[in-house]
């Protein structure tokens, strides 16, 4: 079989290269004729792949190793007869730790401690849900505004938009991007959200660029600077609005989900995927391929206050300041949608917070509790 892979799938050789001859790519600029040849196609989010990429090609399977599947014409893969996967989940938690850095950076900016402010988290899937469990772990008040989930669970847990907007510090955007049906996000936070916002509340944008109005969103920013967002996902990636980045709190280059944890959970799903589809036995596993951790290990002291070794494990792991100054320096130095595209393709190793394994003197107390519910994994002495 021949396997068209996107350059920035990692692993892609050690799960497939058994199945056939592994040719590499750039996502953003595949064409017709390279993948015409190709009976297995994997993407990720910047390809997009529809009729006009497959017409007249051999491809019977594509995958995507993101979560994200709006790139992906499914309704016309499955006319076709092609085999289609996606990743859900695979970097959620990854997303749930960029977040969790925004949060205590803010925090720190602010003297103000992670449980006095409320976070409202729009659309509560495996990456929103996920970070609710971690953050009300955490002892942080959470609203949750997720209209598909609220008509199935009639719960009293759900909030409208207007709602969150009104009563969160924090304003989360964790959906996928939806153009039709009941509740199509397409500028779900649209001007008059936006013009609801309040100067000293926070805005993450980490779900689809295309589910905020960001036209609406720089004109905010013009009359009200002291508005922080932060946006990891734009309108018109790569190629972005050069005026709302710079008007921007923190600004990413979609790289919310990019530890490399997910990245490699998104692989392996696709193998998995792909020899369902062709009734290929399942030979390989992540745990037997995965690269070696840098940085395995914390020691805290029973005496650490427990906000201060929260401080101290998230920035270990990952810190979002890391990557809204080599964003700048990227687009500084080849512009901003080169830049944007070559700090993804170059973007140095992350692990999730799932990976540092810390070490406590001791087998219970606040220290444990609250690590333990941001995601690290603690050893700790049997009681
Ligand atoms: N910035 C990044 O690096 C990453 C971004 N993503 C984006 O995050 C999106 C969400 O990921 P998951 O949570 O894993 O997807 P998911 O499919 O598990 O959850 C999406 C949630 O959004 C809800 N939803 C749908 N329409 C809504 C609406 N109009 N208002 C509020 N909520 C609505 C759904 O009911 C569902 O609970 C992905 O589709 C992808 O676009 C995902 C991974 C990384
Ligand atoms: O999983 C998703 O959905 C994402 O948004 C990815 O993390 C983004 O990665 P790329 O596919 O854009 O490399």
């Amino acid at each position: 079989m021949r396997i068209v892979a996107d350059e920035n799938i990692p692993l892609a050789e050690a799960f497939f290269a058994d199945h056939g001859e592994l040719v590499r790519l750039p996502g953003r600029e595949m064409t017709r004729e390279q993948v015409r040849d190709a009976d297995i196609l994997l993407v990720r989010s910047v390809t997009r792949v529809n009729a006009e990429l497959l017409t007249g090609s051999r491809v019977r399977f594509v995958g995507t190793a993101t979560i994200g599947r709006d790139h992906v014409d499914q309704d016309w893969l499955a006319e076709q007869g092609i085999g289609f996967a996606s990743a859900p989940g695979c970097n959620a938690d990854s997303v749930g730790d960029y977040v969790i850095s925004t949060l205590l950076l803010f925090g720190e900016e602010d003297g103000v401690a992670l449980t006095d402010r409320v976070v409202g988290v729009v659309g509560a899937g495996n990456v929103g849900g996920r970070l609710v469990e971690r953050l009300r772990a955490l002892g942080i008040r959470c609203l949750i505004c997720d209209p598909p989930r609220a008509a199935q669970e009639s719960s009293e847990d759900f909030v409208s938009l207007e709602a969150l907007i009104e009563q969160a510090d924090v304003v989360s955007v964790h959906t996928p991007l939806i153009k039709g049906g009941d509740h199509p996000t397409h500028h779900l936070l649209s001007g008059s959200h936006i013009e609801a916002l309040r100067t000293d509340q926070i805005l993450i944008s980490a779900g689809r660029g295309d589910c905020v109005d960001g036209r609406a969103l720089s004109v905010r920013l013009e009359r009200d600077p002291d508005l922080r967002v932060v946006l990891d996902v734009w309108e018109n990636e790569p190629d972005i609005d050069e005026v709302l980045y710079r008007r921007a709190a923190i600004a990413t280059p979609h790289i919310a989900g990019y530890s490399l944890d997910g990245k490699l959970r998104g692989t392996e799903m696709l193998y998995q995927a792909m020899s369902r589809h062709f009734g290929l036995p399942v030979r390989k596993q992540l745990g037997q391929l995965k690269p070696e951790n840098w940085l395995r290990r914390i020691a805290i002291s029973r005496r650490a206050p427990p906000q201060e070794a929260l401080l101290l494990c998230t920035r270990t792991c990952y810190d979002v300041r890391r990557d809204t100054l080599l964003f700048e320096r990227y687009r500084r130095q080849y512009g901003m949608a080169k830049g944007f595209d070559l700090m993804r393709r170059e973007y140095p190793t992350r692990r999730e917070f799932s990976t540092l394994r810390v070490e406590l003197k001791h087998s219970a107390g606040a220290v444990r509790e609250v690590l333990e519910s941001a995601g690290f994994a603690i050893r700790a002495p049997r009681k």
